[in-house]
């Protein structure tokens, strides 16, 4: 409550002139300004870094600095418009100004180069900025937005079959593309969070492209390594092991969790980016078939990014909670929230396991009784 009084106080012009006058406070007055500049900039500061990808700037610096001359010839750009973007590329510590009118790589442009995953979500993002340019209609529902149509099974109401047929067929391939180059980070995170030895049998259930299996897999051997996705995912799962040469060390199953029993005898069943796809009627379901498929003592686990607590942290409950609004289906839930969901479907013992980037997921485990 001291909180909302503060800030109700700071909501008054003359409180904030007056506390603007003395030395300390101006420092926190300059924080707060650059911190609700920054949000009123953030969507200059992504289309800056989409310049950047779609230009390939960061692979062009990557050989080392260079004058503004050489990269405007290699973007085809006039020397002011590279100088503009360098500049403005240079603030968001995506480039770095060195001596004598050079640039070369800067730290976060490093970052982007050394995890694609990245620039792959930046080219997506057209979509999902395109679905926010009128927010308020967005939050009315007012909008027919194109995320809807890029995750097919965004659109499904309860009991309907699951969307087939070639015009969707493109759709299943690009998110569960988009989906599997960003697994490999949150995988390994799992897997050192709840390490799979000891374990017998290992469920994914929306386990997409088989990337997770994969790297379960590798990891341990001796673990019957399962996963189950639509017959479309499927099928792209099995290409995609049959390339890595993994096919033979994982079981695929082709499945919908909302119209068909899961695959028995697992002692571990994940769902990593799953549950937060689907409103809490379909999740509730979803954890029933978990308990369902689960042999009793068996461990569920569930990856996703979590919010709702008083951090409400930006990643989930900013990010995610508006990209699932876009989407049309689904919304980030706190660990709390989470918890109630399982503990109504016969789950206990819920807890939360530290991963090493909980940026990207949070990881809970709960036993089946
Ligand atoms: C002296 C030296 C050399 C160094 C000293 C300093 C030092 C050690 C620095 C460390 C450098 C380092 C290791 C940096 C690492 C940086 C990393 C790993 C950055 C990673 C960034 C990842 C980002 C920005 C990920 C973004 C992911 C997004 C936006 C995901 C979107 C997901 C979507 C849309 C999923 C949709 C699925 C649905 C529908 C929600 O279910
Ligand atoms: C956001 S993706 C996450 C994929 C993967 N677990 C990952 O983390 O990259 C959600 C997955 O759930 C699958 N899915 C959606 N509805 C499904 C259903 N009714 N039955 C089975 N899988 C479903 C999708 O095909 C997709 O692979």
């Amino acid at each position: 409550m001291l909180r909302h009084g503060r800030n109700l106080l700071l909501a008054n012009p003359s409180f904030q002139k007056w506390a603007a006058s003395f030395p300390l406070t101006r420092l926190v007055a300059e924080r707060q300004s650059n911190a609700l500049f920054d949000i009123c900039s953030g969507f200059v500061y992504s289309q800056i870094l989409l310049a950047c990808v779609r230009l390939d700037l960061f692979t062009k610096l990557a050989g080392g600095p260079r004058p503004i001359v050489s990269v405007a010839e290699d973007l085809d750009l006039s020397f002011d418009a590279t100088q503009r973007l360098l500049r403005a590329a240079t603030a968001l510590k995506l480039v770095d100004h060195l001596e004598g009118e050079r640039y070369g790589l800067g730290e976060l442009g490093a970052a982007l180069l050394a995890n694609p995953s990245i620039g792959a979500v930046v080219e997506h993002h057209a979509l999902l900025y395109a679905d926010l340019t009128d927010p308020v209609a967005l939050l009315r529902g007012d909008v027919k937005t194109e995320l809807s149509g890029y995750w097919p099974y965004a659109n499904r109401k309860p009991g309907d079959p699951a969307p087939a047929g070639a015009d969707v067929d493109e759709a299943y391939a690009a998110y569960s593309e988009l989906m599997a180059q960003s697994q490999l980070d949150i995988a390994e995170d799992i897997l050192d969070a709840f390490p799979p030895t000891g374990h017998r049998r290992w469920l994914d259930v929306g386990g997409g492209e088989g990337v997770f299996v994969s790297v379960l897999a590798i990891t341990a051997p001796e673990v019957e390594a399962q996963m189950l996705d639509l017959p479309q995912v499927a099928a792209r799962a099995r290409a995609a092991l049959q390339t890595r040469g993994m096919l033979s060390r994982v079981t695929v199953h082709e499945g919908d969790f909302f119209s068909d029993s899961l695959p028995k005898g697992a002692d571990v069943l994940s769902l990593i980016r799953v549950l937060h796809d689907h409103d809490d009627e379909a999740a509730r379901a979803i954890i029933a078939r978990a308990h369902d498929a689960l042999e009793p003592g068996g461990t569920l686990l569930i990856a996703e990014p979590m919010g709702g607590g008083r951090g409400s942290d930006r990643v989930s409950d900013a990010y995610f909670n508006f990209y699932l609004l876009a989407m049309g289906r689904g919304r980030t839930r706190s660990v709390a929230e989470i918890t109630c969901l399982l503990e109504a479907s016969g789950f206990s013992d819920v807890r939360a396991v530290a991963s090493r980037r909980p940026m990207l997921a949070n990881i809970l485990v709960a036993q089946r009784v």
